[in-house]
């Protein structure tokens, strides 16, 4: 393909008299010819082009590449029909390799069919007048010539962070806007400090960014892989190894960052990552609704997510409990408070208990049992594993007391059977319980709650007020803070693996040679374009027709450690929560993010370092996020200052945008005028910003406790519309709706065109009111409708 390239610069600037954004126009003159290696040359053009010329040249560049997608989609679809036509014929080992290619000729096309939006967005000219364009995925012609480059790869990094004053040898940054596989718009930053139109913004494709925040929301969170800004890719690229906490206030894109760095992860350390899988941890299951659709989009589904509450398999922890037994429940003493209440079940009993047994006297003596705890101490296994060399030392001693009645030489197989015998017997089974009893986590902790003596001896130096509050009848639900001690206690307690490790030892050998097999096939076919490497290919071919992937297997697996973990809203996690995700992660490479200043856990993060430092020690570090890409200056400077009034630990914020008329704040006399305000704010705020394609939500938050009466209010104002989502209960669906009805932590982490936040007084009043305020105050991307009949909180009027 031939053509002539022009440059036009446009500026993309918010306007603050009709609220849109205003795109300027100028010319820069570059002009390229594409060589047949598939580089696209820039060279300098003196004719003055038009945008829609520069558009059209676009064009065929854009139709190239999606041809190329086309092609490959079309080939990987031929493949798989291919494997499919062999049908269920052929040995194990021929049926298993064919479904391990089914699978990867199915991953490989998921992820084709993936990238067909935005599929390009981007363009650099570079100093050594070649043109790389950066997409969401790579892509080579038949000569296996770059001619899409993955914005993952080293080559891609300066499209985000390249400035006039550090170009990283960019002599243009181009913005390619796309709907469909149409070009519809551009725009260009020059970096070349001596030219006159050099970009003088701090934001990188300012117009594209403020495009994407100005756009309406929906129920699901969109990717930002055109629009990442320096700051942002750094942490996206930054090293794997470590923790990495990023700290930033709301809005600064913590949320993006995290998921598009997992992509990175997944893409730079394929090798290491693909086997072990990532996790991620979100605070709850709407949250993980609503941001599912990100990594998927950028070409990545190996990802478990879940919550805490949700981390033991088949675990279901829907019980509610007040965020005071939560807090308690979350300490880090409970570590100690759990091993002991292990120990307590390991004990020497008051006095030898005498026994008869087939005629036979035996005494289970104080002595022996000491000795053989002892002993089973010092094979240092969880308790159920180590309860059997204790049972193998008593029934032992105990057959020696038997054979010694007899009198006379044993033989050991005598010995053997006598010890068979034995603990068959019931008394002696239930003397060994007393004195070691198997135990599933459930019944340890559930004993704690149920049995005030057993929590007394486990945890003495508990309050007794303390222990009165966790107090609860047997069988009641189990709560998400209740998980936590769960895995501590499966960790303490163990489960039998003998059967489980001679498989292992069995797959091993049979694995090795997979693997060599899967190497010589990927090197001679390229079947894996990247999304799929050997080792993974080779648990395939062994798999025995078995399609789990291994983010499914992770899933399944209470013991299955991650080579990464990524944690959202991280500052919510308690002390004990820590303790279970460290678990899963031995080589502590996790991806935190957070702000310390919206905990509304009792049990959460006040401080990064008090929370992480008895964790990782010095093996974490700090990166900070400044800018606000979702809420206007006018209504963050105000959620900066109450949180500023209230003691709140903010990080330096600065709002990338600026909204006339984003913050309204709207008194009314008395609280019963409260309601009509609020349904007529609603009112007028879903004809504005909810648009007849449905994108645009408006959410009202308001104190806890009065979400129901909040929203039967506006059924009544409104009828059974099909606007308003249910009762909040239902939340996971909630966000499909254009209007709903939250409690300040239900808003956590979510964002809405506008928000009608009701009588923020009453919801500072409440426990950790100070940070859900904040978080109420910052979740709008438009317009915040303050409606209040109280005096409203310090720091909200200038
Ligand atoms: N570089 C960017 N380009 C376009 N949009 C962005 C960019 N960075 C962030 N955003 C948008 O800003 C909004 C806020 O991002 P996100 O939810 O990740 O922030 P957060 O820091 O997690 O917020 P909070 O702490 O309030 O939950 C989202 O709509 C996100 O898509």
């Amino acid at each position: 393909m031939d053509g002539c390239i022009a440059g036009v610069r446009e500026r993309a600037t918010w306007d603050q008299r009709t609220g849109r954004i205003r795109v300027r126009e100028t010319s820069d003159r570059t002009s390229g010819t594409r060589a047949p290696d598939g580089q696209v040359t820039a060279t300098p053009d003196h004719q003055p082009s038009g945008r829609q010329e520069e558009i059209g040249k676009e064009q065929l560049v854009v139709d190239t590449l999606y041809a190329r997608l086309d092609e490959l989609r079309a080939a990987t679809r031929a493949r798989l029909a291919g494997v499919r036509r062999g049908g269920p014929s052929g040995s194990p080992q021929n049926r298993s390799e064919r479904d391990a290619f089914a699978t990867l000729y199915e991953d490989r096309l998921a992820q084709l069919e993936s990238v067909e939006e935005r599929l390009t967005f981007g363009r650099l000219d570079l100093d050594d007048d070649t043109t790389r364009y950066v997409g969401r995925i790579g892509l080579s012609d038949e000569d296996h010539a770059s001619i899409l480059t993955d914005w993952r790869a080293p080559a891609a990094q300066a499209f985000y962070r390249a400035t006039a004053a550090h170009p990283d040898g960019v002599r243009r940054r181009r913005h390619l806007v796309t709907r469909g596989r149409s070009v519809t718009g551009l725009e260009d930053e020059v970096l070349d400090l001596s030219s006159d139109s050099a970009s003088q913004s701090s934001l990188s494709g300012e117009g594209a960014l403020l495009a994407a925040m100005a756009a309406g929301r929906t129920s699901r969170m969109g990717d930002i892989v055109a629009t990442i800004q320096a700051e942002q890719d750094a942490i996206i690229r930054s090293e794997l190894a470590g923790a990495l906490v990023v700290q930033g206030g709301p809005g600064t894109g913590k949320t993006a960052v995290a998921l598009h760095r997992a992509a990175y992860l997944l893409y730079a350390h394929r090798r290491l990552l693909e086997r072990s899988g990532v996790l991620l941890v979100g605070p709850s299951l709407s949250f993980l609704h609503y941001i599912d659709q990100v990594l998927p989009s950028l070409g990545e589904t190996g990802v478990v997510s879940t919550t805490i509450a949700e981390l033991l398999p088949g675990l279901v922890a829907d019980g509610e409990e007040s965020p005071e037994v939560a807090r308690i429940k979350g300490r880090a003493s409970w570590a100690r408070i759990v091993q002991r209440a292990v120990r307590a079940r390991q004990r020497v009993p008051a006095a030898d208990q005498h026994l008869r047994i087939d005629g036979h006297d035996l005494v289970v003596r104080r002595s022996d049992v000491r000795d053989a705890i002892a002993k089973a101490h010092r094979t240092h296994k969880p308790h159920n594993l180590a309860r059997v060399p204790f049972v193998r030392e008593m029934l032992g001693r105990l057959a020696d007391q038997y054979l010694a009645e007899l009198g006379g030489p044993v033989a050991p197989e005598e010995r053997a059977e006598v010890i068979d015998d034995l603990r068959r017997q019931r008394e002696i089974r239930i003397a060994l319980n007393l004195a070691w009893m198997p135990l599933t986590p459930e019944r340890l902790i559930e004993d704690l709650f149920v049995k005030p003596h057993r929590l007394a001896e486990a945890a003495p130096d508990m309050s007794r007020a303390d222990r009165a509050a966790l107090a609860r009848p047997q069988g009641s639900p189990w709560t998400p803070a209740d998980v936590p001690l769960l895995d501590e206690a499966a960790e303490l307690l163990g489960e039998d693996d003998q059967a489980a490790r001679a498989q292992a030892k069995a797959e091993a050998a049979d694995r090795a040679a997979n693997l060599e097999y899967a190497r010589q096939v990927l090197e001679s076919s390229g079947a894996g374009g990247g999304i799929v490497g050997a080792e993974i290919l080779a648990d395939r071919f062994g798999g025995g027709g078995s399609r789990l992937t291994t983010a499914e297997r992770a899933a399944q697996d209470r013991t299955w450690t991650y080579a990464h973990v990524v944690v959202d809203e991280a500052q919510e996690l308690s002390a004990m929560a820590w303790r279970a995700l460290v678990r899963r992660c031995p080589t502590r490479s996790m991806t935190i993010v957070g702000d310390v200043a919206q905990t509304s856990s009792l049990a959460g993060a006040r401080s990064w370092a008090s929370m992480l430092d008895p964790l990782l020690r010095d093996a974490w570090r700090q990166a900070t996020l400044t800018v606000n890409y979702r809420t206007p200056t006018q209504i963050a400077d105000t959620a900066q200052r109450f949180a500023a009034a209230s003691g709140l630990p903010t990080s330096s914020l600065t709002s990338a945008r600026d909204v006339p008329g984003a913050l309204v704040l709207a008194p009314v006399p008395v609280a019963g005028a409260v309601g009509p305000e609020v349904v007529a704010r609603v009112r007028a705020a879903l004809a504005e910003f909810v648009g007849p394609d449905g994108a645009g939500r408006v959410a009202v938050v308001v104190p806890a406790g009065r979400v129901g009466e909040v929203r039967e209010q506006l059924v009544e104002a409104h009828g059974s519309t099909p606007l308003l989502a249910g009762p909040a209960a239902a939340l996971p669906g909630a966000l499909a709706a254009a209007l709903t009805v939250l409690s300040p932590t239900q808003s956590k982490g979510l964002e809405f065109d506008a928000v009608v936040l009701v009588e923020p007084a009453e919801i500072l009043a409440a426990t950790s009111g100070a940070s859900d305020l904040y978080v109420a105050m910052t979740r709008p991307t438009q317009r915040l409708v303050v409606v209040h009949a109280q005096p409203l909180p310090g720091g909200f009027a200038d």
